[in-house]
């Protein structure tokens, strides 16, 4: 048996060319069984720069290029690349693979030409533009294992996006390591994260000699050579990483990542980050160490939304074997409630959606009978609402006694005069909403609580572990739930948030649920999803906007950076809807004809109203466009181009999106804006500036923007 080791340039190549897997797959279990490989043409390049590389057949027209090491009888097979036949061979000559001699890094270095498109020149070292790795000098980056060539340049550069071009060819660590640096990441950081072997910090000893199959192993083993290269761990292991796409995400992590996957923490741990810096990637992988961990193990993987817990449910298949997956219970946090109470016997209440219990909340302030004239600041269903979930939900308040002596943190002070009447209001509420024989979503939660916290509880209501993503969306009651799930201790809460997408719920602190988090938190900067100019430009959306944390700390979006390179977006205006409407159809269908490689469903148009998705959807098929509405619980239909709400296409992702719509009176909405007091018109401007941030990271190749008259006030400038 020989060990196998892929690239993740590898997995690229298989995945552009989906008729290379199954001959793929023969190569693989050729050389991982060492045994006849005749049938694979092994030849070494004329002019080989490394003795120890090797094309193998893969088809008539297509060749991989590895390299053979270790000993004959614990032989490694690194995988590279898949290339047509000549340019595999020429390929193959130019590659070389070793430890990086200052961090012992696996490393397989193609061409050392650097680039020819920079428009390179060292007098601008002097010019006002500050180089953006001031102070460092080439030797001190070479010092922590940058190649010489790229160090020399990297020093010189002023512009992220010349940065970004030298690396291309560079080891994927290199890469991120000049990028952390040029974000004020200090060195010794950069340093330490890039150093570390698997089990913790670099350790002193650089593995050197690849016949040594003991070395080899250790230099493939440190965090920044698994962000490029996996060491396939059996045949189970090969058939998922071959089944279905081959996803990156799925097998490469970064080191910042991987240790916030791995490392034991001693209590509740938060990971928040912007959009698409694989938050969700974190959340599934560490669901998946842990079960595999500890056997006996439960583990609860929760979201707020259905269908993003639907998306981690069929994500998570490609992760690990049934055995594991069996042990983690992946539900939206509602759902969680519902089988709590379902399984204490409760009854299953319909529920009642939000807008109608705003009307209801209207209706038992006109059935409290004696409220004062002086009460209008108080008496809107909105603030009502609030006070309801907030406060007498999440602070489980159970009388008007209670709720007189409540301090109503972070709430707008009311008197006791005022409390007294407020509460009034909520028993009418609450005697209305059961009339109708409907509950809802948090009522539930609440209930759940005081099952779960109950003594005698089927032990199925317990967890281990509990790991939540999108945490910023979910109410006081929940977190509520999640803590009497699971006993406070090793690893008990791990949470994902991004202040910057919360869509539902309110602001709150989780602290006063008992989740203490305080000194235990990472952020993760480098987006995975999307390319730098889209990056941009969504952080622009919220520049000059603070935003607070679930531990009541500032959430910045200060240091997001990308390595990966497209097109600026593009922002249309237009006269008249009809010619908003041609532009959007034109866009799509020049996407469909330039990209044909890409299904349909690769490519959306994002919206804020239902009436208008679904009419742009009837508007692009008139025109020819298959399109198809990506509706609220449903996955995404391939064959048309996806239409869907801002709100529902959260957690998604596409090649290209058009966000239509972005209009002065459209986002936010102006007729909403009237109706509203100064408080809750900022609260509703707040939540469409996320909702427009979630739609315009959505994309990962190309953005395009597009509205009618004046563009919303929520767009940056320019
Ligand atoms: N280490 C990785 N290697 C390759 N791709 C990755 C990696 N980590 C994340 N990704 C990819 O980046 C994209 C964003 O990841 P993910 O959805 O986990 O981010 P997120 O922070 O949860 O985003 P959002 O907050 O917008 O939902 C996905 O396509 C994911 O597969």
């Amino acid at each position: 048996m020989a060990t196998v080791v892929f690239a993740k340039e590898f997995q690229k190549n298989l995945n552009v060319d989906g008729s290379l897997k199954p001959r793929a797959w023969d190569l693989l279990t050729k050389l991982s069984t060492d045994q006849d490989l005749t049938g694979l043409d092994l030849k070494m390049p004329k002019g080989a720069r490394d003795s120890r590389v090797r094309t193998a057949r893969v088809t008539d027209n297509h060749r991989a290029v590895l390299f053979a090491a270790g000993t004959a009888d614990d032989k490694y097979y690194v995988l590279v690349a898949i290339r047509p036949h000549d340019d595999a061979y020429e390929f193959a000559a130019k590659a070389t693979m070793r430890a990086n001699p200052a961090n012992g890094v696996f490393e397989v270095l193609h061409d050392q030409e650097l680039p020819e498109l920079l428009t390179f020149e060292e007098s601008r070292v002097s010019t006002p533009d500050r180089p953006l790795l001031v102070p460092y000098r080439a030797e001190e980056l070479e010092a922590i294992g940058i190649l010489p060539e790229l160090a020399r340049r990297a020093v010189l550069l002023t512009d992220e996006g010349e940065l970004t071009d030298l690396c291309i060819a560079a080891p994927e660590w290199q890469a991120t390591a000049l990028l952390d640096l040029a974000c004020d990441v200090s060195l010794d950081v950069v340093k330490e994260q890039y150093g570390r072997d698997s089990s913790g910090p670099g350790t002193s000893v650089i593995p050197a000699d690849f016949d040594d199959p003991t070395q080899l192993r250790e230099s493939l083993s440190r965090s920044a050579s698994r962000m490029e290269f996996v060491v396939v761990e059996g045949d189970e292991h090969l058939r998922r990483m071959l089944d279905g796409d081959f996803m990156a995400w799925r097998t490469f992590l970064h080191p910042d990542q991987r240790q916030l996957v791995e490392r034991p923490r001693k209590g509740s741990f938060r990971v928040t980050g912007g959009a698409g810096t694989g938050k969700t990637v974190v959340a599934m992988h560490r669901a998946v160490v842990l079960a595999t961990r500890n056997p006996e193990a439960r583990i609860l993987l929760t979201t707020y939304t259905k269908n993003l817990a639907n998306q981690l449910k069929s994500d998570l298949r490609g992760l690990a074997e049934q055995s594991v997956l069996q042990r983690i219970d992946v539900s939206g946090v509602d759902q969680l409630a519902r089988t709590i109470v379902a399984r204490a016997g409760g009854a299953r209440t319909r529920i009642m959606q939000d807008q109608d219990q705003l009307r209801l909340w209207h209706r038992a302030v006109e059935d409290t009978p004696d409220l004062a004239a002086g009460d209008d600041g108080w008496c809107t269903p909105h603030f009502l609402k609030a006070e309801y979930e907030q406060v007498i939900l999440g602070m489980e308040i159970r009388s008007a006694n209670a709720y007189l002596d409540e301090k109503r943190r972070g709430r707008p002070r009311l008197t006791r005069v005022q409390k007294t009447r407020l509460w009034r209001v909520v028993e009418k509420f609450r005697e209305l909403l059961s009339g109708q024989e409907k509950t809802t979503y948090l009522d539930i939660a609440v209930q759940a609580v005081g099952i779960a916290r109950s003594s005698g509880l089927p032990v199925l209501n317990r967890y281990d572990h509990v790991i939540v993503d999108e945490g910023q969306d979910l109410a006081a009651a929940h977190w509520r739930l999640l803590r009497a799930v699971v006993p406070a201790g090793l690893d008990d809460l791990f949470i994902c948030e991004d202040a910057h997408q919360r869509l539902y719920g309110d602001r709150l602190v989780i602290s006063r649920y008992g989740i203490e988090t305080r000194g235990r938190s990472q952020r993760l900067t480098l987006n995975y999803r999307t390319t730098r100019q889209v990056l941009g430009y969504a952080t622009r959306l919220l520049a000059g906007v603070d935003y607070i944390d679930l531990a009541d700390e500032d959430d910045s979006t200060e240091f997001y950076r990308s390595l990966l390179v497209g097109p600026e977006p593009i922002t249309h205006a237009s006269q008249t809807w009809q010619e908003e409407k041609n532009f959007i159809v034109e866009t799509v269908r020049r996407w469909l004809d330039e990209h044909q490689n890409q299904s349909p469903g690769a490519f959306a148009v994002l919206v804020h109203q239902v009436d208008l998705r679904d009419k742009l959807v009837r508007e692009l098929r008139s025109a020819g466009v298959p399109a198809a509405v990506l509706e609220p619980d449903g996955t995404v239909e391939a064959s048309g181009v996806q239409v869907a709400t801002m709100h529902r296409a959260k957690g998604t992702e596409f090649a290209r999106c058009v966000v239509a719509g972005v209009s002065e009176d459209m986002l936010p909405p102006r007729w909403r804006l009237a109706e509203v007091d100064e408080e809750q018109r900022e609260e509703i401007i707040a939540r469409d500036r996320n909702l427009l941030y979630v739609a315009c990271t959505r994309p990962r190749d190309q953005l395009v923007i597009t509205w009618t008259g004046r563009r919303s006030m929520l767009l940056p400038p320019g």
